[in-house]
């Protein structure tokens, strides 16, 4: 495909409160994981002190004291945790894959992206696995022990690939994202400059995307049952509900590895601190919460709360996993015989928009799949505390945010045809509201 030249217009318009709203989230979200993994112990989430401390101005000085501050580092976990990177992007060289394509860039290109994550997440889980056998889960305990630590590095590790890519984005030829050029360097370097950093044909976003948080969150899930059982001498149901549906969710995501290419992180937005952060950070380190609780607090379930969380898990893992399916295939190959059965309108941008099945029932029907399997993955934690809700409370913000920013991409790229589309597909996320 020949490119055309590459036209990068200013962004004239700022999401998330502009950069005022960038130093926010660069400041507090940092902040909040600490929070919520300080804040919850085996004497209650939140726990009493953390609450006395944030409230009192003079502990509150103490609790952000250089001291305090310091502790927060470990050199046995920032080692464990750029072991980790290593090992990960020697997997991405070194295992075999295919090279799949990318849906069509504004300059007319297509990049094509290597697909072995699903190996990579199978040699990973033999390695705990045999790790496991041959010592034990106590290797495992590394992990809940260095916390904060691991944390610590990765919050750090995710600030210096994000100043990375900021700066390589100013190289000549590069494509920037519509929503990171403002010139402001606060709000780009926070929502992300360049749209496909790479190096060489290692693509950064890509790579982070499904690689460093998606492993995390599985091996943190691991070890949490590992302390678990190691305080317990057994695992409660609960926990195994909680891992094994997480589990499911990552191993889908890479096994459906090319899903990925035409969600709006790889298609529209650029690579920058958010994404940079919410994945090697957020998704790694909050995202287990649930485990991590249950670790702490073990909750023991009614047969009525087993099969109530169960049918959740399917019904949103079956629109989740339909919904995207449908989508990706659909992009890739509208004309695939496999797909005739969908109606679809044609657009003056040359892309089609399903109408029926999934898309037919609303314009974010996956979206409406993945909340509610973030309830099957919540309530197996009981309803003693609030902190393991965060995730099904944070997730309703973020993807009505995201249906938002979506809705407002849409309306650019298809002008009246999205008011045409709006009139059919009249719902947002749920069929009827
Ligand atoms: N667990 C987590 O923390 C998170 C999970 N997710 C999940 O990631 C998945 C992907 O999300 P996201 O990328 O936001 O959104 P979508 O997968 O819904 O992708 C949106 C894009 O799809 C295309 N599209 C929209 N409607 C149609 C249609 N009717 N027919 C064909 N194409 C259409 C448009 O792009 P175009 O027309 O330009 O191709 C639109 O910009 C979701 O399932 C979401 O739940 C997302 C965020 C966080
Ligand atoms: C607060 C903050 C910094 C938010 C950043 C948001 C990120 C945590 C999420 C943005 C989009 C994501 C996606 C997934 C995980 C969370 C983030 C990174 C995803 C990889 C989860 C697995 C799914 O199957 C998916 C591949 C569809 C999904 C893609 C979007």
């Amino acid at each position: 495909m020949p490119s055309k030249a590459i036209h990068n217009p200013k962004t004239t318009e700022y999401e998330f409160l502009g950069p005022i709203g960038a130093s926010l989230m660069m400041t507090t979200l940092p902040t909040l994981v600490y929070l919520l993994h300080l804040g919850c112990q085996p004497e209650g989430c939140p726990t009493v002190s953390l609450i006395e401390q944030l409230l009192n101005p003079q502990q509150l000085v103490q609790f952000f004291s250089a001291e305090n501050i310091v502790s927060l580092f470990d050199l046995q976990a920032s080692i464990a945790f750029l072991g980790y990177l290593i090992y990960l992007i020697l997997a991405w060289y070194l295992i075999p894959g295919r090279w799949v394509e990318g849906t069509q860039l504004r300059n007319g290109r297509k990049l094509k992206y290597k697909e072995n994550g699903f190996r990579s997440m199978l040699l990973t889980l033999c390695i705990i696995g045999c790790t496991i056998l041959i010592k034990g889960h106590e290797p495992l305990l590394f992990i809940f022990d260095h916390f904060i630590g691991l944390m610590s590095c990765s919050i750090i590790v995710s600030f210096l690939v994000a100043i990375y890519v900021y700066l390589i984005s100013f190289q000549e030829g590069k494509l920037l994202a519509l929503g990171g050029n403002s010139g402001n360097i606060i709000y780009d370097f926070m929502i992300g400059r360049e749209l496909n950093p790479r190096i060489g044909n290692f693509d950064i976003k890509y790579f982070v995307e499904l690689r460093p948080g998606i492993t995390g969150w599985i091996i943190i899930n691991i070890a949490m049952a590992a302390k678990q059982y190691h305080e317990l001498g057994y695992i409660t149901l609960g926990m195994i509900l909680v891992i094994t549906f997480q589990g499911w969710y990552c191993i889908d995501s890479v096994y459906n590895e090319p899903a990925v290419l035409t969600t709006m992180d790889i298609t529209t937005d650029g690579f920058g601190w958010m994404l940079s952060f919410g994945n090697i950070t957020w998704l790694a380190f909050l995202y287990p919460l649930q485990a991590r609780y249950l670790a702490l607090r073990p909750n023991h379930l009614s047969w009525m709360e087993i099969v109530i969380i169960l049918s959740l898990q399917a019904i949103g893992y079956g629109i989740f996993r339909g919904a995207n399916n449908e989508k990706n295939a659909f992009r890739n190959n509208a004309n695939d015989p496999k797909l005739k059965y969908l109606k679809y309108m044609t657009t003056e941008s040359g892309s089609k928009l399903i109408i029926s099945s999934w898309w037919g029932k609303a314009r974010h029907i996956n979206y409406l799949g993945d909340w509610i399997m973030a309830w099957a993955w919540c309530l197996p934690c009981g309803f003693d505390d609030i902190f393991p809700y965060f995730y099904v409370i944070y997730f309703a913000v973020l993807l009505v945010h995201r249906e938002l920013r979506d809705e407002e991409k849409c309306k650019k790229k298809y002008k009246k045809d999205w008011d045409r589309y709006c009139n059919i597909v009249r719902y947002k996320i749920i069929p009827g509201k």
